[in-house]
């Protein structure tokens, strides 16, 4: 059994619109280890919920051009809608960002769940006890069971959504953004309940999804930092905390906010300037513009190259083996 549960090899997937091509995940390579969990950080836009969700719904705009995704060896990129569907809760599965709002009000919790056991061939009653120790580990009462989502606050049907998800026990399960909305306890008690379902092997692996870098500190094994839908660096998530390779890891990570440090007195710094427009990229290195460290040679664009365990797309490292 190899090592790896997913291998994502130079995929694309863009938006199609009237004006062209949104390149959102453009060229992106990278593994997800068995039990691992990846964090996948970056600014708003820079292709994050797009990677996660193309990887289990291509919904329109959203269009797949190449590439190929291995989970457990076999593709999953452009396989036809019925053969998703087999997959989807029981390989790989989705906690949509603003999964609050995703689930269908007029229809009563037990009935959602019911349905989409259905679809996997499970009744409701046959996994009654596994959804009542779900329930238990997201800390909702069973009862939740007979409302509709209409009844439960914001916070209960994000941790409902959780349920949903790894019903089915996932080898991957993909987490969009989904402590962005919380505040800084229920964050940590939703991370601690991730944290639970991994131990107890309810999900295989995890790709945490966020744009905040502090986060994954608490949870991840390794972060993938994208920027304008490339990977800018893949590395161990306390490499990158101890030493980013990547000059706009160096940014991301400088601006957040350090202990000790009172930000009335000092304000915190940002990173100057924009993200490239995805529709119109130039060539060359995407982050070349806002770079401190740029250089001629970031006209073109930069290969990743592999530093031990770590992967970092900048000429600055041309020394590493081309991956
Ligand atoms: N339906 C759409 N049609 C066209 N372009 C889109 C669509 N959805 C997203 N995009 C564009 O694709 C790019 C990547 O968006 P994506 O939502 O994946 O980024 P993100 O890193 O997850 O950002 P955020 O944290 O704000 O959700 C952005 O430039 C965005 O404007």
């Amino acid at each position: 059994m190899s090592k790896q549960i997913l291998q994502v090899r130079n995929l694309k997937i863009y938006y199609s619109t009237l004006y062209g091509y949104v390149k959102a995940v453009d060229d992106v390579s990278f593994e997800v280890n068995r039990g691992e969990i990846l964090g996948v950080a970056g600014e708003s836009g820079c292709g994050k919920s797009t990677l996660g969700t193309g990887l289990i719904f291509l919904k329109p705009p959203m269009k797949y051009i190449s590439g190929e995704a291995l989970l457990d060896g076999k593709n999953i990129m452009g396989l036809p809608e019925k053969e998703m569907r087999k997959i989807r809760y029981e390989k790989i599965s989705l906690i949509p960002q603003y999964a609050m709002d995703a689930l269908n009000p007029t229809k009563k919790i037990r009935h959602i769940i019911r349905d989409i056991l259905k679809e996997h061939r499970f009744t409701f009653e046959s996994r009654r006890d596994i959804i009542q120790e779900r329930l238990k580990i997201v800390n909702l009462n069973e009862k939740v069971i007979e409302m509709y989502p209409i009844e439960l606050s914001g916070g209960m049907k994000q941790r409902l959504a959780m349920v949903i998800a790894t019903l089915l026990n996932p080898e991957i399960l993909i987490a969009d953004e989904i402590t962005s909305a919380l505040d800084v306890s229920t964050q940590r008690a939703v991370l601690q309940m991730l944290y639970e379902m991994r131990e107890k092997k309810i999900m295989g692996s995890l790709i945490f999804i966020t744009h905040d870098l502090s986060v994954l500190k608490q949870i991840a094994d390794r972060v993938l930092i994208m920027y304008a839908g490339k990977l800018a660096e893949l590395s161990p998530i306390e490499d990158v905390i101890r030493k980013p390779l990547h000059p706009y890891a160096k940014l991301l990570l400088g601006s957040l906010p350090k202990i000790g440090v009172r930000y009335y007195q000092r304000k915190l710094k940002g990173i100057v300037g924009y993200p490239p427009n995805l529709l119109n990229i130039d060539s060359g290195c995407r982050f070349k513009d806002r770079c401190p460290m740029a250089f001629n040679k970031c006209e073109e664009d930069p290969p990743v190259f592999k530093i031990d365990s770590r992967k970092v797309a900048c000429w600055l490292y041309e020394e590493g083996d081309k991956n």
